[in-house]
């Protein structure tokens, strides 16, 4: 196969994940190495209180200009996480990703070659087909967000199986049009990504993945975040 010239940049937001940063760095480089692709990470960071700050700082001393770090003043959620980190980004591939090893980046590797076969806009991990999978969460966590995709599709009608997922690969010109009208700030913008992609009938592929609850930390899912999930859902109805 011919060498791959793309470059992809990881976004990766973090609160409170000062634990599980070196081993998830370590696990995105050295995929990075075996698959020899050009990889850059950006760390959102919150201002966790857990002092992920001054760990990654000391990672970016080892890993260089590869790891870029850009540090907000306070919570300012999930979603505007990506919109101000994608402006940090120097690839032309954008990679979506969460911190706490639900995501692993053993499947970055078939989310290209995916995207190569497919020259799809997006190629979206996904844990409700054959062959993805949920492990570690609760009944109620799961109940959650099966109810939380059952209603997006419902409602915006959407061929997409996991539309509340994060894990996904971009082409960048394709995620910065859509971030550009993004009004989800916290866990509903992974939703409002793909309603918005089928509106302007980017080609959507998916990948499934096994995704693991978090062995360190805390997920940040409360009831406020559902309830700004669900008001997502009715706006984009609106809209569409
Ligand atoms: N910078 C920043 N990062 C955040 C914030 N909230 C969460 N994060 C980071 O975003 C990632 C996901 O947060 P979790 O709290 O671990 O989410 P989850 O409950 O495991 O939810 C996962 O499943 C959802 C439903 O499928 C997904 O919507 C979500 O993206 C994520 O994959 C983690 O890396 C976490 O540190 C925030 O306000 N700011
Ligand atoms: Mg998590």
């Amino acid at each position: 196969m011919a060498q791959n010239q793309n470059k992809y940049s990881v976004l990766l937001p973090t609160y409170n994940e000062r634990e599980n940063l070196p081993v998830v760095l370590y696990l995105l480089f050295s995929m990075a190495d075996k698959n020899k692709l050009d990889l850059e990470v950006v760390i959102i960071d919150d201002n966790s209180p857990d002092g992920t700050q001054e760990v990654a700082k000391e990672l970016q001393k080892f890993y260089g200009k590869k790891l870029v770090l850009h540090f907000r003043p306070g919570k300012l959620g999930l979603g505007s996480a990506y919109i101000d980190g994608l402006k940090y980004t120097t690839g032309n591939f954008i990679i979506l990703m969460d911190a706490d090893f639900s995501h692993h980046p053993k499947f970055i590797p078939q989310f290209i070659k995916k995207q190569a076969e497919t020259n799809a806009d997006i190629v979206t991990g996904t844990r409700y087909r054959k062959n993805g999978g949920v492990y570690g969460w609760d009944f109620m966590r799961k109940l959650t967000s099966r109810v939380a995709n059952f209603i997006a599709k419902t409602t915006l009608g959407s061929s997409c199986s996991d539309l509340t997922g994060s894990f996904r690969l971009y082409k960048k010109d394709v995620i910065e049009r859509i971030m550009k009208e993004i009004v989800s700030k916290g866990y509903a913008f992974q939703m409002e990504i793909l309603i918005r992609a089928q509106g302007y009938n980017y080609k959507i592929e998916e990948v499934p993945i096994i995704f693991v609850d978090r062995v360190f930390g805390e997920s940040k899912l409360g009831a406020n975040e559902i309830n700004i999930y669900l008001k997502g859902v009715w706006k984009l109805f609106e809209t569409f």
